[in-house]
């Protein structure tokens, strides 16, 4: 039996985000977001499924600052939701809104919990959408003062912001394949969504060195890794183009300054152009403090010829897959952390999301979630492996805390390591929840396989 030992300043936590945690969608003063009207349109949903009660978190908030004190963690890392700040996007400032988050906020500090905020996990205001959202270089601005808003008056309590979480997934999987809000099926308008995100990123970054607040400042693409089917060159070419789409258009602006020539080529050969002004690529690439990375899983890419963008196909070679689909590749989470330290240098890096969909129910008051020990053992083992290879890891932080609105999928896929009764908001902390106290309170876990 042997056992994996983390440095002792390894940090640790759990994330959570605002459409899927809290509720309470017309308390406080909250205006309507893009996911508010995305889930009510019927059929993009599962079981038409929306965020107006989710985890009742907005009212829960002790009970869950509770939990998160008895996991023992470091950091809670939570999104706040725009439209809560600024219920029309940009204006008068919401106090209500705010006032909420400060007691979030002071909740966490008084158990000597770290909060890690998320500016834009995705919950656009509906106001901003109609008049053309993220596809509005306006918005921009509108980000940015909503960034500087909560930057001062979270001055001194929050010392650690996101700018994004996960840019692919808001610019590309909404707006070019429709299958989160707004639900655009439009290359063109993806491509503009993307860099506007990048710009408002390095614009909100800007202003916080401007403004000396207090913390460090980064943000949270999701990562995905493929390996080529064979050493055919059109395999290779094919794996290349599936992984740039998630990592080099994302993080080649930030960190070189420069959109990656082949895919900006690609996206011209099918009609969308890269509208970028003087300046924007200066501001994208300002140094950040830390990245976060969120990882689930890859797969094996293989040329098949006139197949989609990428001409690629994913393809199963036998990976066992969590309830949701998703293979289960560990060593992909080893790979892309090394390639993105060979890329793009030293950067720290929190693992701000790692986590698996299992679907068990409470049997008994209990829930014996095994298959998610098994998942995170596997993956904190890859991360140990990053780390021996020199990958500067500063934390992790395991997607989710409990089980919650899943986008798309409404409330089918359960990411938790607390289990929530939909009907009646009951907590019940899974067998993974004792698993992952225990390994933050040991520093080391006893490797099962
Ligand atoms: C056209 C094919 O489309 C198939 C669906 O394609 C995707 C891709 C990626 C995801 C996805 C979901 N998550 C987990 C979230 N990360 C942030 C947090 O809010 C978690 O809920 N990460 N990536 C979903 C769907």
């Amino acid at each position: 039996m042997s056992i994996v030992q983390f440095p002792k300043e390894m940090k640790w936590g759990v994330a959570t985000a605002s459409y899927q945690i809290e509720g309470a969608v017309n308390e406080g003063g909250r205006g309507l977001s893009i996911w508010d009207t995305f889930s009510k349109t019927p059929g993009k949903v599962k079981n038409g499924d929306n965020g107006d009660v989710a985890c009742g978190s907005y009212h829960r908030y002790k009970e869950d600052v509770e939990m998160m004190d008895d996991l023992g963690v470091d950091f809670y890392r939570f999104s706040v939701a725009w439209p809560r700040i600024f219920p029309d996007g940009t204006g008068e400032v919401n106090q209500a809104g705010l006032d909420y988050y400060h007691r979030l906020v002071d909740e966490l500090l008084e158990k000597g919990i770290q909060p890690m905020c998320t500016l834009y996990h995705w919950d656009l205001p509906q106001a901003l959408q109609d008049q053309g959202g993220w596809g509005n270089r306006q918005t921009i601005d509108a980000f940015v003062n909503y960034a500087n808003t909560m930057f001062e008056a979270f001055e001194g309590k929050i010392k650690h912001w996101i700018t994004f979480n996960e840019p692919w997934c808001a610019s590309f999987l909404s707006n070019y394949m429709g299958v989160h809000a707004p639900g655009n099926q439009d290359l063109q308008l993806a491509v503009d969504v993307a860099h506007h995100m990048n710009v408002a990123h390095g614009k909100a970054v800007s202003d916080f060195r401007k403004l000396g607040i207090e913390g460090q400042i980064g943000y949270a693409p999701n990562v995905e890794w493929n390996e080529p089917y064979s050493n055919r060159q059109e395999d290779i070419d094919a794996c290349k183009r599936a992984n740039a789409f998630h990592l080099d258009w994302f993080f080649d602006p930030v960190f070189k300054g420069e959109y990656p020539k082949f895919l900006v080529d690609l996206f011209e050969k099918n009609g969308a152009q890269l509208h970028v002004e003087p300046g924007d690529m200066e501001i994208i690439s300002q140094p950040i403090d830390f990245l976060g990375i969120n990882y689930y899983s890859g797969s094996v890419a293989r040329y098949k010829e006139n197949e989609g963008l990428f001409e690629h196909e994913r393809i199963d070679t036998g990976f066992q897959k969590t309830d949701i689909g998703w293979n289960i590749y560990p060593e992909g989470f080893y790979n892309v952390l090394t390639h993105i330290h060979k890329t793009y240098g030293d950067v720290p890096i929190y693992i701000t999301e790692n986590g698996s969909c299992y679907n068990e129910e409470p049997e008994n008051g209990r829930v014996r979630d095994s298959k998610r020990i098994d998942y995170l053992q596997q993956h904190l083992i890859a991360l140990d492996r990053a780390m021996k290879s020199g990958v500067n890891i500063k934390g992790y932080l395991t997607w989710s805390l409990m089980d919650n609105f899943e986008w798309a999928e409404g409330y089918t896929m359960r990411f938790g390591i607390v289990h929530v009764n939909y009907r009646t908001l009951e907590r019940t902390k899974k067998d993974s929840f004792y698993w992952y106290k225990q390994m933050i309170s040991n520093g080391f876990f006893e490797r099962l396989s």
